[in-house]
């Protein structure tokens, strides 16, 4: 994004994640501003990234054609409302925020140019993938921006209804949770086994990299590689057994839809 400048509404994990993505793909420091309340979170990402920080949001969105919103729900409306005199009226307003509509934006912020859009913390290592929903304002060009913007920490995946952002949020956007659960679990375990737990932790780790590489890089899908691990009446038989008779497909679907829900849930309470 050579000509494209760039403001962070909110410092925190995420923002610095898309902020160490862009700088990565040659984004240079001064087309990227940040603000953020917290002095030190400030100097950190100022020096870990050469960028300016700004303790004050309007002041950050000087001259951006792209405003990321990266705070917490909880505070956008605030945020948003505080924001709304300084914008222009065709900056790019991107949010990555859990739960919070493009009509609460739009009722907020006036209506903008808005992608809603929702990223995931592998970002960091440039290993994310995001969903994004453009609303109508949004011009190709600025597709293109926030496309550029997401795809810089991973893949960017566009969706034609904004209700779908939640289904997103529940699969990939707190995935990552759930696979960790899953690495403290099988680490655990083979602890429980009897292996010394830095011996489990690193079995584990090089397992869940292993397969998922060949997920990502095989011709097959996941059920048939699964099969080729799967020797009639062996070992893993007898593991996927017992995780099927603990009902682990429906586990998993109820807490993928709590998520769902609970994104659902939080643009009813905060979109107010
Ligand atoms: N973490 C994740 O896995 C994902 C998060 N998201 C979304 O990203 C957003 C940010 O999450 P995350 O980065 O994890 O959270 P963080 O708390 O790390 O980042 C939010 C940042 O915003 C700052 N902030 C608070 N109030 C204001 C304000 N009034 N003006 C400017 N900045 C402010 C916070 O400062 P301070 O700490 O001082 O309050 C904090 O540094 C959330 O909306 C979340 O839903 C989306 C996808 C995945
Ligand atoms: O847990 C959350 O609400 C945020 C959104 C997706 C991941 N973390």
């Amino acid at each position: 994004m050579p000509s494209t400048r760039i403001a962070f509404i909110g410092a925190g994990n995420m923002a610095a994640s898309l902020i160490g993505g862009l700088r990565a793909q040659g984004v240079a420091a001064d087309a990227i501003r940040a603000s953020e309340p917290y002095a030190e979170q400030r100097a950190k990402v100022a020096a870990e990234h050469g960028i300016e920080v700004f303790a004050d949001n309007a002041e950050a969105i000087q001259g951006a054609d792209v405003i990321v919103l990266a705070v917490k729900p909880q505070v956008m409306k605030a945020v948003c409302q505080a924001l709304a005199p300084s914008l222009s009226g065709n900056q790019l307003i991107v949010s990555i925020a859990a739960g919070i509509t493009c009509a609460s934006l739009e009722q907020w912020l006036g209506v903008q140019p808005l992608v809603r859009c929702m990223p995931n913390t592998p970002a960091l290592l440039r290993q994310g993938v995001s969903g994004l929903y453009a609303n109508a304002q949004v011009s190709a060009a600025q597709r293109t921006q926030a496309e550029q913007l997401l795809s810089a920490v991973g893949l960017a995946l566009w969706l034609e209804q904004e209700q779908l952002i939640d289904a997103v949020t529940a699969v990939s956007g707190s995935g990552p949770a759930y696979f960790f659960l899953l690495i403290e679990a099988m680490t655990a375990a083979g602890e429980q086994l009897g292996l010394p737990r830095a011996t489990a932790a690193q079995l584990t780790l090089q397992t869940a990299l292993g397969a998922a590489r060949m997920a990502v890089e095989s011709d097959v899908d996941a059920a048939e590689l699964r099969r080729r691990v799967t020797s009639p009446a062996g070992t893993t038989e007898a593991a996927i057994k017992t995780f099927q008779a603990g009902g682990f497909e429906k586990l998993v679907q109820q807490a993928l839809d709590a998520a769902a829900n609970r994104s659902a849930e939080l643009a009813e309470q905060l979109g107010q």
